[in-house]
């Protein structure tokens, strides 16, 4: 209807299907491993590739080269993307869309080497398309965390499908002999002159997931300790000092919990540093388990934490203290030796304190709970 040339259209989708695969395998080797699916993207272009490239040969190849092959390389080139997008979003893989590709290319032999039917190859190759391209946007869209570059991928997988969708069933729904001659309406067009821009766009998009993996990772490195997923002290003592002044602008009360595990150089010297560090993991996580969302805590140094907590006041600090206290005598994990923690509470509640001198009250109460007896809280 417009007047394309389909043939054009695919040498570009093969180019840009070529340099895709091109970037993703050469971006992939500056990431880390755990960042999964960049390879798998790359492959999956390849496949593309060469199913456009077998379209190409149209007339000087047999049929199983120039079409059926072709035919079937372009959704298993989308069934690569989407193992992909399972891999990078930690998602079991589904066989499912192999087995649609399996029972499609049985059909796509019968229309294409028995009965010769152009139409039948058209709505079975868009109809696949359609629910691969489904399947990808619906993998994202599953993801536990979706950002800007998750949304605009996964749109584009879902305008794509509307396209194939829309191809599909107007070639279904054709009331008279389709041939490749006469194939030439505008949703024909469409779905020839979109495809080499979505799939750069689809790169694109999913580079950008990737970077953005990358980049949340190294942030979340760099904030946080790498033995018990507790904040590291800067960062800890950022928050602190952001969390004083929003406390003391909205005269709202806030408290801070600094512990420091009992007798630990007798824990290392009688059971080994690497008992000493599991303990120290240990402690962490059940720490953690009893605070709330908006409740954070640190590593200060070794054996020592601190917890922020956020619009408590100094009763509430004591009762959260006194729970991870106790939790901590009680729990009684068979690979650890016992251990106590003690626990020096202080709160915001005069105006001239500051972050230094909120911490130096919570030591102050840390050290008195020590000289006490330990396994006990105090208060500032
Ligand atoms: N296993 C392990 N030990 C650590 C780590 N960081 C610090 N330590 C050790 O923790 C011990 C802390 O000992 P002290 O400061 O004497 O404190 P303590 O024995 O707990 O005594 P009190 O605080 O008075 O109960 C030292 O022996 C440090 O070497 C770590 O990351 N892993």
């Amino acid at each position: 209807m417009l007047g394309i040339d389909a043939h054009s259209f695919i040498i570009i989708s093969a180019a840009f299907g070529l340099l895709c695969a091109f970037l993703f395998f050469a971006v992939r080797v500056g990431f880390p491993k755990n960042i999964g699916g960049l390879a798998q993207w790359g492959w999956g272009c390849l496949l593309m590739v060469v199913g456009a490239v077998g379209f190409t040969t149209r007339g000087q190849l047999p049929v199983l080269f120039s079409s059926y092959l072709p035919n079937l390389f372009i959704p298993a080139g989308v069934i690569f993307m989407h193992y992909s997008l399972s891999l990078f979003g930690g998602l079991a893989s589904s066989k499912r869309l192999l087995a649609l590709l399996c029972i499609a290319a049985l059909g796509l032999a019968w229309v294409t080497f028995v009965v010769d039917d152009y139409r039948g190859r058209v709505i079975i190759v868009s109809g696949l398309l359609t629910v691969c391209f489904a399947a990808c946007g619906m993998t994202i869209y599953r993801y536990r965390v979706r950002r800007f570059p998750e949304w605009f991928t996964c749109s584009i997988y879902a305008a794509t499908a509307c396209v194939m969708g829309t191809r599909f069933l107007s070639v279904l729904l054709y009331d008279g002999t389709l041939t490749l001659e006469n194939d030439t309406s505008a949703i024909h067009d469409i779905y020839f002159t979109s495809f080499p821009f979505s799939l750069v766009a689809m790169s694109l998009g999913f580079l950008m997931m990737a970077n953005r993996e990358l980049q949340s990772r190294l942030e979340s490195q760099a904030l946080h300790d790498p033995m018990s997923g507790a904040y590291r002290r800067d960062a800890l003592l950022e928050m602190l000092q952001r969390e004083i002044a929003a406390s003391r602008r909205h005269g709202r009360p806030m408290s801070i919990l600094m512990m420091d595990l009992d007798n630990f150089k007798a824990i290392n010297d009688t059971h080994g540093h690497l008992v000493g560090d599991k303990v120290i993991v240990h402690f962490a996580a059940e720490a953690t388990q009893l605070l709330r969302t908006q409740d954070v805590i640190g590593r200060f140094g070794g054996e020592e934490f601190v917890v922020l907590l956020p619009q408590t006041d100094l009763h509430a600090a004591l009762a959260t203290a006194e729970r991870i206290c106790s939790r901590i005598a009680k729990s009684n994990p068979t690979e650890l030796p016992f251990y106590t923690v003690s626990i020096g509470a202080a709160s915001l509640d005069r105006s001239d304190l500051d972050t230094l001198s909120l911490l130096d009250a919570a030591d102050k109460a840390l050290y008195a709970a020590k000289r006490a007896g330990k396994n006990r809280v105090v208060a500032a």
